[in-house]
């Protein structure tokens, strides 16, 4: 069943085009990542789909209706930025949104639920910015919602709490709630979503799981010698196309069987390393290939044909 769905939906301000036509759509559990850089549009778009802003064109439904008449008891919206009263404890922030519903979750349950049952009594002003985030997300949770729309839930979240909020936020998945979340980390996205959709310049460039995303965009495995002294010697030894930059020297396309083989070939030629490291693509090379900020390797030159 779908949960959301956009047509073609546009948004400008002024000169600036936020929303350059999107269509999109996302089905009961699913959990969709919005990812794209700074500006891109997603908060309009998440905007969009929770009624707090106007598209200029195209059709959005929330809950198959539009979304400003869509279920509330059903929604949980967590902003980018949320301000509830600093002189309300954590405790009384959350009892404050759950008085909202009629039938809303136990207010303690909810704040251990996130992890801040030790800052229960202390003022939400006085938490500090990752426990205010967790009480903020507390807030969205309380109604038990089918849909949550998390605009970068996990910004100023220490990496800890980082995978306990995950580890909620799949649970909530598991248990068949619908989530739309925005973020910059790529891990997270990996993690959490079913599918990505990356936001640039308001255009919706590349949607798909993690894995089809990083087979089609993010290049090759690529295996990396940091050397201590002429890279050009370490290129040689590889006996494969490569590309030096400063003291680093990538080759692309290399599968893990051939590690050992390049081992033994740069201890043969006598070329002295620091560190030899070998990565799969992720989706953060997705990310930089299709929207990223390209540069000129500093003191790169290719070896060998490389391209
Ligand atoms: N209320 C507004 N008035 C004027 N311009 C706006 C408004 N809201 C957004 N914009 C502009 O629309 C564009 C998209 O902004 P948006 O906040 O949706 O991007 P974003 O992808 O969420 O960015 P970030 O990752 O920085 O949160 C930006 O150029 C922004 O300045």
């Amino acid at each position: 069943m779908t949960v959301l769905a956009t047509d073609g939906v546009r948004k400008t301000y002024g000169e600036t085009t936020a929303l350059d036509g999107v269509s999109l759509s996302v089905e009961a559990g699913e959990v969709f990542a919005l990812i794209g850089p700074n500006g891109a549009g997603k908060t309009t778009l998440v905007r969009s789909l929770t009624g707090t802003v106007d598209p200029d064109g195209g059709t959005v439904e929330l809950l198959g209706t539009a979304p400003r008449e869509a279920d509330e008891d059903r929604l949980g919206v967590l902003p980018q930025s949320f301000s509830p009263p600093g002189r309300l404890t954590a405790r009384e922030v959350v009892a404050y949104y759950a008085g909202l519903y009629e039938d809303a979750r136990d207010v303690d349950a909810v704040l251990a639920e996130v992890g801040v049952s030790d800052a229960a009594d202390t003022w939400y002003e006085n938490c500090s910015g990752g426990q205010q985030r967790r009480v903020c997300l507390g807030a969205t949770l309380v109604n038990d919602p089918d849909v949550l729309f998390l605009d970068e839930p996990t910004t100023g979240i220490d990496p800890a709490g980082r995978r306990t909020l995950w580890d909620r936020i799949e649970a909530l998945a598991a248990g068949g709630t619908t989530v739309f979340l925005t973020t910059h980390d790529m891990n997270e996205a990996e993690r959490l979503a079913d599918r990505v959709g990356l936001l640039a310049d308001g255009d919706l460039v590349a949607v798909g799981s993690p894995g089809e995303l990083v087979r089609e965009h993010g290049g090759d495995r690529r295996l990396t010698v940091t050397v201590d002294g002429d890279p050009t010697a370490a290129a040689d030894a590889l006996g494969r196309e490569a590309m030096t930059d400063g003291d680093r020297v990538v080759a692309r396309g290399v599968e893990p069987a051939a590690i050992g083989d390049i081992v033994d070939a740069l201890d043969r030629a006598g070329v002295e390393y620091t560190e030899l490291s070998w990565a799969e693509p992720s989706l953060e090379d997705v990310y930089l290939a299709l929207a990223g900020e390209r540069f000129e390797p500093r003191a790169g030159r290719p070896v060998a044909g490389d391209d």
